[in-house]
Order: C-alpha cells, then structure tokens, then sequence
C-alpha cells in the first residue's frame, strides 16, 4: 500500500469564474420585505453545486432549522404566514409557483400580489418576511424539492404559522 500522509493533500481550488453570486433581482411591485436572489450553480463531470445561502458577502441570521420540502406534481401549499420568522426559500428543481399577497394595511405594497415561477429554470433563494401571506404550488409533471432555511426553529408548542383555506375569495390567485 502506497504511504500516504496529510501533507500529500492540496488546498482546495476555488470557483474562478466571476459568476455573481446570490445576486438580488427584482420583480415588478416587488412586495416591501420581500427579497429574491439569483442562485448561481457550477457544474463539472461530476454533477454540480449550488450555493443556497451564505454569509460570505453579508451578515445573516444563522438558520437554526432547515428542512426539504418534496411537493407532488399539482400540489398546492397555501396560504400561509408567519408572525415571527422569515422564510429563506431554495428553489433549485422542478416548476413551482409561489404567491406573495401583502394584507399589511401599513405596507407601501398593500394589496399587491407577486407571482413568481421558479425552480429549474430560475434558481432563487426566496426571502418571505413575517406577515407577507404565501402559498406554492407545483405545477410540474414531476416532484419538485425545495428548501426552507427560516430564521427560527419550528416549535411544536408554539407553532409560527396561520393558515387560511387555498382558495379563499379574499386573495385575487385562484391556484388550479
Ligand atoms: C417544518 C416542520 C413542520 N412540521 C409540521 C407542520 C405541518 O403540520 C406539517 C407540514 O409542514 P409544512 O411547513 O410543510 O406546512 P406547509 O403549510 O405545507 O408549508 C409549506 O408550504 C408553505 C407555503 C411554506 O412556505 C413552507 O416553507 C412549506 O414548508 O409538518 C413539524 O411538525 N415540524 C417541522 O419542523
């Protein structure tokens, strides 16, 4: 058996390209809080690599509870919000709708309704602030996967989401 010590190792090499990285782009009445940022992924023979979140260009709240969320083809979550956390939302595979509606009767985007399709096509990181109402639907042939990253723990004692029925008359978006 050949010897072989730490030493033999070589430091790693980084990405060399100037791809932007977690780019923030931005939708026509973008909802106030609302933050959308472009996912950037490297490929090489081997598959590839998508960063989903990183305090590497700025601060971040650490994500103390991240979780994979698999939504069968048609599936509809929805609506819901939070009154504590952020969603921080990876959404790399598959054709997935997500609605925002803002019902904040003191937010600057009050009643705008942001629809955005994501997923294989366009990787985002999806950040939702508290009290913006959301809902996803998959509206691919296939499973789509997506990641939640949020900004607290799910506590089962006290757990931070309202819910209302998906086609409740009071948001303008009928999923279908
Ligand atoms: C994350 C988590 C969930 N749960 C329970 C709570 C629910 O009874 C069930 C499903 O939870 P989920 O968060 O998937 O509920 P949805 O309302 O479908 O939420 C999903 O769709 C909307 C639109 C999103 O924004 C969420 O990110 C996404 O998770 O598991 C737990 O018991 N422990 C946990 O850690």
């Amino acid at each position: 058996m050949d010897m072989l010590s730490l030493e033999d190792f070589v430091d790693d090499k980084p990405w060399g390209d100037d791809v932007p990285f977690l780019e923030d782009v931005r939708v026509a009445d973008q909802i106030e809080g609302v933050r959308l940022q472009r996912l950037a992924t490297r490929a090489d023979k081997r598959g590839d690599l998508t960063v989903l979140l990183s305090a590497l260009k700025e601060p971040i709240m650490s994500p103390p509870h991240v979780y994979l969320v698999s939504a069968e083809p048609r599936s509809i979550r929805a609506w819901v919000y939070h009154k504590r956390q952020s969603d921080r939302l990876a959404y790399t595979n598959g054709d997935v709708r997500v609605v925002l509606y803002d019902l904040r009767t003191d937010s600057p985007t009050y009643q705008k309704l942001n629809i955005l399709d994501v997923g294989a096509a366009n990787k985002v990181l999806l950040t939702i602030p508290p009290f913006v109402v959301h809902g996803v639907q998959n509206r691919g042939m296939a499973a789509a996967t997506f990641v939640n990253m949020p900004t607290n723990v799910y506590d089962p004692e006290n757990p931070d989401k309202s819910r209302v029925r998906y086609d409740h008359p009071g948001i303008p978006y009928k999923f279908d």
